[in-house]
């Protein structure tokens, strides 16, 4: 079971901020020069809502976007990504949004995505429209629209970030507990399984009575 353990991949068109990002996030600076690298694994260990997580965020190069050959294997084993692309790049907003069709149409599954525009801090420069609604909130197809600067917004990279593991983590929950009920409901008859989820019915309301009457 992966219990608290989250991968999540950063991607997006060259030179828009991810590794600026995934940097802010892990260790709350803003540096102007990286060595590009093919991708680059981060892994730490957050607090989150009383939880500790173990994340391990996957920085995919721009370079490899377009044959997507680096990423494909990590793909498999990822909770969530983040599709960046710069405000100030028109064609990086077409590059993330292909990127987001190809995620969903790789994973069967549908993992939450963060379509992100970052470099908000150069609005002057603003190439692409902007998506940041003010109550910021998950759409039915499980991603969701947000803007940020990685240069001078670090409580804004963080705020997504957090959100993002929070809904894959609620994502885990709820399919635990659907397997869990699915495999009740598959257990014969008499089953120990079976039994023993009556007898903690039982006793649960048992307690409950016991607990209303004192
Ligand atoms: N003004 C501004 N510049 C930024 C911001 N984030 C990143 N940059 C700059 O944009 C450039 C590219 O940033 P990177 O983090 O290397 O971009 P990347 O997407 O990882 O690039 P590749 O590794 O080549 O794919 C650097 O010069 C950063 O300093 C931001 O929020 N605002």
């Amino acid at each position: 079971m992966k219990g608290n353990t989250v991968n999540i991949l950063v991607l997006g068109k060259e030179g828009v901020g991810k590794t600026a990002l995934v940097v802010r996030f892990l260790t709350g600076r803003f540096l102007t020069e990286y060595a590009q690298c093919d991708e680059m694994a981060y892994e730490r260990s957050i607090a989150l809502d009383d939880k500790q997580v173990s994340l391990k965020v996957i920085d995919v190069g721009g370079k490899n976007i377009d044959k997507k050959s680096g990423s494909k294997e990590s793909l498999q084993k990822i909770d969530g990504a983040v599709v960046v692309y710069s405000i100030t790049d028109r064609q990086s907003f077409d590059v993330a949004e292909s990127v987001v069709d190809w995620l969903r149409k790789e994973r069967s599954s549908c993992i939450p995505i963060v379509l992100l525009g970052n470099k908000s801090d150069l609005d002057h420069a603003r190439a692409v429209s902007n998506q940041k609604s003010e109550d910021i909130e998950w759409r039915n197809t499980g991603y969701m629209l947000s803007e940020c600067s990685a240069s001078s917004d670090s409580e804004g990279v963080t705020k997504i970030f957090h959100m993002l593991v929070r809904k894959i983590l609620e994502k885990r929950d709820t399919h635990i507990k659907a397997q869990r009920k699915l495999s009740l409901s598959h257990a014969p008859l008499g089953s120990p399984k079976l039994i023993r989820a009556h007898l903690r019915r039982r006793f649960s309301v048992f307690t409950r009575e016991r607990t209303s009457t004192m």
